[in-house]
Protein backbone atom coordinates (compact mmCIF):
# COMPACT_ATOMS: atom_id res chain seq x y z
CA UNK A 1 0.00 0.00 0.00
CA UNK A 2 1.35 3.27 -0.76
CA UNK A 3 0.73 6.16 1.43
CA UNK A 4 -0.36 10.21 0.06
CA UNK A 5 3.20 11.00 1.32
CA UNK A 6 5.32 8.59 -0.85
CA UNK A 7 2.71 8.86 -3.89
CA UNK A 8 4.07 9.75 -6.79
CA UNK A 9 2.74 13.66 -6.68
CA UNK A 10 3.82 14.26 -3.41
CA UNK A 11 6.87 12.34 -3.16
CA UNK A 12 8.18 14.54 -6.53
CA UNK A 13 6.68 17.55 -5.43
CA UNK A 14 9.42 17.16 -1.77
CA UNK A 15 12.06 15.66 -4.08
CA UNK A 16 11.63 19.06 -5.76
CA UNK A 17 11.05 21.01 -3.18
CA UNK A 18 14.17 19.85 -0.77
CA UNK A 19 16.25 19.95 -3.59
CA UNK A 20 15.50 23.95 -4.11
CA UNK A 21 15.60 24.32 -0.66
CA UNK A 22 19.10 23.47 -0.71
CA UNK A 23 19.90 25.66 -3.45
CA UNK A 24 17.85 28.45 -2.36
CA UNK A 25 18.48 28.59 1.17
CA UNK A 26 22.77 28.12 0.69
CA UNK A 27 21.95 31.60 -1.89
CA UNK A 28 19.79 33.21 0.30
CA UNK A 29 21.84 33.08 3.46
CA UNK A 30 25.47 33.32 2.63
CA UNK A 31 25.72 37.04 3.48
CA UNK A 32 24.07 35.78 6.88
CA UNK A 33 26.77 32.95 7.29
CA UNK A 34 29.84 35.27 6.63
CA UNK A 35 29.12 37.81 9.18
CA UNK A 36 30.87 37.13 12.63
CA UNK A 37 29.74 34.81 15.19
CA UNK A 38 28.52 37.26 17.29
CA UNK A 39 27.01 39.30 14.85
CA UNK A 40 24.89 36.37 13.52
CA UNK A 41 24.34 35.75 17.39
CA UNK A 42 23.01 39.22 17.64
CA UNK A 43 20.95 38.99 14.88
CA UNK A 44 19.21 35.14 16.02
CA UNK A 45 18.68 36.58 19.22
CA UNK A 46 17.38 40.11 17.92
CA UNK A 47 14.03 41.07 16.59
CA UNK A 48 12.71 37.43 15.23
CA UNK A 49 10.26 39.95 13.21
CA UNK A 50 13.04 41.55 11.64
CA UNK A 51 15.08 38.63 11.43
CA UNK A 52 12.65 36.17 8.97
CA UNK A 53 12.17 38.93 6.78
CA UNK A 54 15.57 39.42 6.27
CA UNK A 55 15.54 35.84 4.88
CA UNK A 56 12.19 35.41 3.93
CA UNK A 57 13.53 33.93 0.34
CA UNK A 58 14.74 31.17 2.60
CA UNK A 59 12.92 27.95 3.00
CA UNK A 60 14.23 27.19 6.52
CA UNK A 61 12.60 23.49 6.50
CA UNK A 62 12.00 20.82 8.72
CA UNK A 63 14.91 18.16 7.64
CA UNK A 64 13.51 15.25 5.44
CA UNK A 65 13.97 12.91 7.98
CA UNK A 66 11.80 14.74 10.45
CA UNK A 67 9.04 15.72 7.95
CA UNK A 68 8.99 11.94 7.47
CA UNK A 69 8.94 11.39 11.35
CA UNK A 70 5.66 14.06 11.84
CA UNK A 71 4.24 11.78 9.22
CA UNK A 72 4.64 8.57 10.82
CA UNK A 73 3.65 10.64 14.45
CA UNK A 74 0.59 12.12 12.75
CA UNK A 75 -0.38 8.53 11.43
CA UNK A 76 0.43 7.22 15.19
CA UNK A 77 -2.12 8.92 16.77
CA UNK A 78 -4.31 9.02 14.17
CA UNK A 79 -4.09 12.99 14.03
CA UNK A 80 -7.36 14.84 13.51
CA UNK A 81 -6.24 17.88 15.01
CA UNK A 82 -2.84 19.82 14.33
CA UNK A 83 -1.66 23.00 14.84
CA UNK A 84 1.78 24.08 13.17
CA UNK A 85 3.95 27.63 14.76
CA UNK A 86 6.15 28.27 11.08
CA UNK A 87 4.48 27.80 7.81
CA UNK A 88 7.20 28.92 5.09
CA UNK A 89 6.62 27.52 1.84
CA UNK A 90 4.60 24.24 3.30
CA UNK A 91 7.29 21.62 3.46
CA UNK A 92 6.30 20.33 6.76
CA UNK A 93 2.56 21.28 6.49
CA UNK A 94 2.67 18.99 3.18
CA UNK A 95 4.01 15.86 5.30
CA UNK A 96 1.38 16.54 8.11
CA UNK A 97 -1.71 16.93 6.00
CA UNK A 98 -0.98 13.71 3.64
CA UNK A 99 -0.81 11.86 7.25
CA UNK A 100 -4.73 13.39 7.79
CA UNK A 101 -5.57 12.42 4.32
CA UNK A 102 -3.84 8.82 4.98
CA UNK A 103 -5.61 8.86 8.76
CA UNK A 104 -8.91 8.02 6.86
CA UNK A 105 -11.78 11.07 8.30
CA UNK A 106 -9.74 13.88 7.35
CA UNK A 107 -9.32 16.57 9.53
CA UNK A 108 -8.12 20.06 9.95
CA UNK A 109 -4.27 21.46 9.94
CA UNK A 110 -4.09 25.46 11.00
CA UNK A 111 -0.98 26.55 10.19
CA UNK A 112 0.20 29.97 10.56
CA UNK A 113 3.21 32.48 9.26
CA UNK A 114 4.42 36.27 9.60
CA UNK A 115 4.99 36.54 5.15
CA UNK A 116 2.58 36.30 3.67
CA UNK A 117 4.42 35.94 -0.19
CA UNK A 118 5.37 32.74 1.38
CA UNK A 119 1.46 31.48 2.63
CA UNK A 120 1.00 32.02 -1.27
CA UNK A 121 3.78 29.50 -2.27
CA UNK A 122 2.87 27.32 0.60
CA UNK A 123 -0.84 27.41 -0.46
CA UNK A 124 0.60 26.61 -4.26
CA UNK A 125 2.53 23.91 -2.98
CA UNK A 126 -0.70 22.05 -0.79
CA UNK A 127 -2.69 22.87 -3.91
CA UNK A 128 -0.03 20.99 -5.61
CA UNK A 129 -0.23 17.92 -3.47
CA UNK A 130 -3.80 17.75 -3.87
CA UNK A 131 -4.02 18.40 0.62
CA UNK A 132 -5.12 22.25 0.41
CA UNK A 133 -8.29 21.50 2.01
CA UNK A 134 -7.01 19.96 4.97
CA UNK A 135 -5.14 23.64 5.50
CA UNK A 136 -6.13 26.42 6.96
CA UNK A 137 -3.25 29.05 6.41
CA UNK A 138 -3.32 31.80 8.73
CA UNK A 139 -1.52 34.78 8.33
CA UNK A 140 0.49 36.94 11.02
CA UNK A 141 2.01 36.83 14.34
CA UNK A 142 1.70 33.31 15.72
CA UNK A 143 0.50 34.61 19.05
CA UNK A 144 -2.76 36.26 17.64
CA UNK A 145 -3.30 34.05 14.99
CA UNK A 146 -3.46 30.97 17.09
CA UNK A 147 -5.36 33.01 20.25
CA UNK A 148 -8.77 32.45 19.47
CA UNK A 149 -10.40 30.15 17.07
CA UNK A 150 -8.04 26.78 17.82
CA UNK A 151 -10.49 23.72 18.56
CA UNK A 152 -10.08 21.86 21.72
CA UNK A 153 -8.50 18.10 21.30
CA UNK A 154 -5.26 19.23 19.54
CA UNK A 155 -3.71 15.95 18.50
CA UNK A 156 0.09 17.04 17.80
CA UNK A 157 1.35 20.49 17.43
CA UNK A 158 4.70 21.54 15.39
CA UNK A 159 6.86 24.64 16.96
CA UNK A 160 9.02 25.81 13.97
CA UNK A 161 8.87 29.33 13.87
CA UNK A 162 10.48 32.17 16.34
CA UNK A 163 12.60 30.92 19.28
CA UNK A 164 11.18 32.78 21.70
CA UNK A 165 8.06 32.17 21.54
CA UNK A 166 7.50 28.54 22.03
CA UNK A 167 7.09 29.07 25.51
CA UNK A 168 4.24 31.47 25.35
CA UNK A 169 2.72 29.64 22.33
CA UNK A 170 3.13 26.53 24.89
CA UNK A 171 1.14 27.98 27.36
CA UNK A 172 -1.79 29.41 24.67
CA UNK A 173 -2.12 26.01 23.40
CA UNK A 174 -2.01 24.15 26.55
CA UNK A 175 -5.31 24.14 27.36
CA UNK A 176 -6.31 22.87 24.02
CA UNK A 177 -4.81 19.83 23.64
CA UNK A 178 -5.57 16.56 24.04
CA UNK A 179 -4.26 13.76 26.58
CA UNK A 180 -1.75 12.40 25.24
CA UNK A 181 -1.13 15.18 22.57
CA UNK A 182 2.36 15.26 20.97
CA UNK A 183 4.53 18.17 20.42
CA UNK A 184 7.48 18.42 18.01
CA UNK A 185 10.09 21.59 18.97
CA UNK A 186 12.32 21.97 16.37
CA UNK A 187 15.63 23.72 16.81
CA UNK A 188 15.04 24.00 20.82
CA UNK A 189 18.75 25.05 21.81
CA UNK A 190 17.43 28.09 20.68
CA UNK A 191 14.77 28.04 23.27
CA UNK A 192 16.35 27.46 26.62
CA UNK A 193 13.82 28.21 28.20
CA UNK A 194 11.59 26.45 26.78
CA UNK A 195 13.69 23.44 26.85
CA UNK A 196 13.99 23.33 30.72
CA UNK A 197 10.08 24.04 31.40
CA UNK A 198 9.75 20.95 28.99
CA UNK A 199 12.61 19.33 31.18
CA UNK A 200 10.56 19.58 34.58
CA UNK A 201 8.15 16.32 34.91
CA UNK A 202 5.94 17.91 36.76
CA UNK A 203 5.03 20.71 33.78
CA UNK A 204 2.91 17.40 32.37
CA UNK A 205 5.11 16.33 29.19
CA UNK A 206 7.57 12.96 28.92
CA UNK A 207 10.24 14.53 26.75
CA UNK A 208 12.82 13.06 24.56
CA UNK A 209 15.54 14.93 22.87
CA UNK A 210 16.57 13.82 19.13
CA UNK A 211 19.32 15.64 18.76
CA UNK A 212 20.41 14.27 15.13
CA UNK A 213 22.87 15.29 12.91
CA UNK A 214 20.90 18.13 10.99
CA UNK A 215 18.14 18.72 13.60
CA UNK A 216 17.73 19.64 16.94
CA UNK A 217 14.42 18.57 18.24
CA UNK A 218 12.15 17.41 21.24
CA UNK A 219 9.65 15.34 20.69
CA UNK A 220 7.14 15.36 23.64
CA UNK A 221 3.81 13.52 25.10
CA UNK A 222 1.86 15.46 26.99
CA UNK A 223 0.57 13.37 30.13
CA UNK A 224 -0.95 15.94 32.47
C1 LIG B 1 11.95 27.40 10.18
S1 LIG B 1 10.77 28.18 9.16
C2 LIG B 1 9.46 26.99 9.07
C3 LIG B 1 9.76 25.87 8.12
C4 LIG B 1 8.57 24.98 7.83
N1 LIG B 1 8.06 24.39 9.06
C5 LIG B 1 8.97 23.90 6.85
O1 LIG B 1 9.31 22.79 7.26
O2 LIG B 1 8.98 24.20 5.64
C6 LIG B 1 10.11 29.33 10.30
C7 LIG B 1 9.00 30.19 9.71
O3 LIG B 1 8.26 30.74 10.81
C8 LIG B 1 7.87 32.05 10.49
N2 LIG B 1 7.66 32.73 11.77
C9 LIG B 1 8.60 33.02 12.68
N3 LIG B 1 8.05 33.62 13.74
C10 LIG B 1 6.72 33.73 13.50
C11 LIG B 1 5.63 34.25 14.22
N4 LIG B 1 5.78 34.84 15.41
N5 LIG B 1 4.40 34.14 13.70
C12 LIG B 1 4.22 33.56 12.49
N6 LIG B 1 5.23 33.06 11.75
C13 LIG B 1 6.47 33.14 12.24
C14 LIG B 1 9.02 32.60 9.66
O4 LIG B 1 8.62 33.66 8.82
C15 LIG B 1 9.49 31.37 8.89
O5 LIG B 1 8.92 31.31 7.61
Amino acid sequence: MTTTLHSPPVASLLTHLFADARKTDAAVLAPFSALPADERRARLNGDPRAFYASVAEAYLPVSEKLGQLLYALARARRARTVVEFGTSFGISTVHLAAALRDGGGGGRLITTEYEASKVRRAKEHLTQAGLVDLVEFRVGDALETLRTDVPDGIDLVLLDGAKPLYLPLLRLLEPKLAPGAILVADNVRMSPEFAAHMARPEHGYVTIPLPWEDDDCLFAVRVA
